[in-house]
């Protein structure tokens, strides 16, 4: 006779066994490209950390983020606070990290130390209760993620620099049109993108513009985006509006500041999107005030982690504001957090950006859970974060960072090495 057996349910995890007893902060250092942006060019190395944390049963959370010597002395102080706390008790975690910080950091800071951990603990959520960190955030409204083709102007090498040679990578140069319709073919033929970014304020915006024209005629049905942080004057923005007409999809932060930007609005036929004048919660109210932008690019590294981010996209609801996302850049377990997110929001209404196809190649997370079909990510379906940490990668790009005693990004430093009038002035046109 057939008996049927039950097995046994995998014990639920105890409070106690979810503490956080152990956090680890790796700072990495990866290759990069020479991208060209308003305030320099890339150098190339980006350096960025690796959070681990650890609970009392041995569970694992991943958290990325951004760089640099104060970054981590902060992390270290975010660290030490949380110590002990509950990996589910990510509120009084914001609580704890913001008040142990130094009280003069920018809510910026602030919100960016807590991120690291917030992604790190709903990793673990999701290990100890089998769901993925979408579920968590509230279960996917899309299965997959679109992100656009984000292109930069570059040069075709790093330069050889004090003693060392010159270092030259696949994607050639792209200082012109031609160039960066080269660029986009690439990246569109590996990735499969269905919008495209180009990071502008490089060169005159008269070239820019006939460079967004050259990708028009190259891309007749693909979306359109400038970004030129910030690099041009009111005159100019609306200028470069008037002329990009039925050309862009949105215009990113052509001028500094909200009343700039209102004013640009006022008389620009496309929408004004932004990651750099609403950047965190307070800025909204003024921001709706004066109409300043129509999208929003959020960011959970900045935003307050993932939940924040969320939170994010119903207030663009309310106020009747598109959602896109923002990216620096980054590796696998950034690109994950981003996914997830974006999966769980559903005011998102563009496809996010992603500097991926510039720094994949170096990730720490091993390859098989993020993969681009048609320009998008699918969900990952592992618990949690549903990536794994490639550990002798890891050890390979910290000892990168120990070897090239970085300390922060300096794009516009680094372009004065080359041309030492350089300056960073902005707006510049
Ligand atoms: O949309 C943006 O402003 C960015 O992606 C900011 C980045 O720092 C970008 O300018 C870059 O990678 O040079
Ligand atoms: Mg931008």
């Amino acid at each position: 006779m057939k008996t049927s057996t039950t097995l046994p349910a995998a014990p639920t995890p105890t409070a106690a066994d979810l503490k956080i007893t152990e956090i680890t902060i790796t700072p990495i250092a990866f290759s990069d490209p020479p991208l060209l942006n308003a305030v320099g060019v890339h150098e190339p190395l980006v350096h960025r950390v690796i959070i681990e944390v650890r609970t009392a049963n041995g569970l694992l959370g991943l958290g990325e983020c951004a760089g640099g010597q104060s970054r981590l002395e902060n992390l270290a102080v975010g660290a030490n606070a949380i110590k002990g706390l509950g990996v589910f008790d990510t509120s009084v975690m914001e609580q704890l990290i913001t008040g142990a910080l130094d009280p003069s950091l920018s809510s910026f800071e602030k919100a960016a130390v807590f991120s690291a951990f917030e992604v790190a603990a709903l990793d673990i959520q999701g290990h100890a209760t089998g769901r993925t960190v979408s579920e968590l955030l509230g279960g996917t409204v899309r299965d997959e993620v679109p992100f656009s083709a984000y292109l930069f102007y570059k040069w075709a090498e790093h330069p050889a620099l004090d003693g060392k040679p010159a270092i030259t990578d696949e994607w050639g140069e792209a200082l012109d049109p031609a160039g960066l319709v080269r660029q986009a073919q690439k990246m569109i033929g590996e990735y499969g993108f269905k919008s495209i970014k180009l990071k502008g304020g490089v060169f005159p915006p008269a070239q820019e513009i006939e460079a967004i024209k050259a990708l028009r005629e190259a891309f007749p049905k693909l979306p359109l985006r400038l970004d030129p942080n910030t690099a041009w004057t009111v005159e100019t923005s609306q200028w470069v509006a008037r002329e990009t007409d039925g050309l862009l999809e949105y215009l990113e932060d052509p001028t500094p500041g909200l009343e700039g930007m209102g004013e640009v609005a006022a008389a620009a036929s496309m929408p004004l999107a932004t990651n750099m004048c609403v950047v965190a919660f307070d800025h909204i109210k003024r921001s709706v005030e004066l109409d300043s932008v129509q999208v929003i690019l959020g960011d959970h590294h900045y935003w307050g982690g993932l939940r924040h981010t969320r939170e994010l996209g119903t207030l663009c609801q309310t106020f009747g504001i598109g959602l896109s996302m923002h990216s620096n850049s980054h590796l696998g377990i950034s690109l994950a957090a981003m996914v997830h997110v974006a999966a769980a929001t559903p005011a998102l209404t563009y496809a996010c950006d992603t500097h991926y196809p510039w720094n994949g190649h170096n990730d720490v997370v091993k390859p098989g859970a993020l993969r681009f079909v048609d320009g998008s990510v699918r969900v990952p379906t592992g618990t949690g974060l549903g990536v794994e940490l490639d550990r002798d990668k890891l050890a390979e790009l910290h000892q990168q960072y120990l070897d090239a005693k970085m300390t922060a990004r300096d794009d516009t430093g680094y372009m004065q090495r080359f041309m030492p009038e350089y300056t960073a002035d902005l707006p510049r046109w």
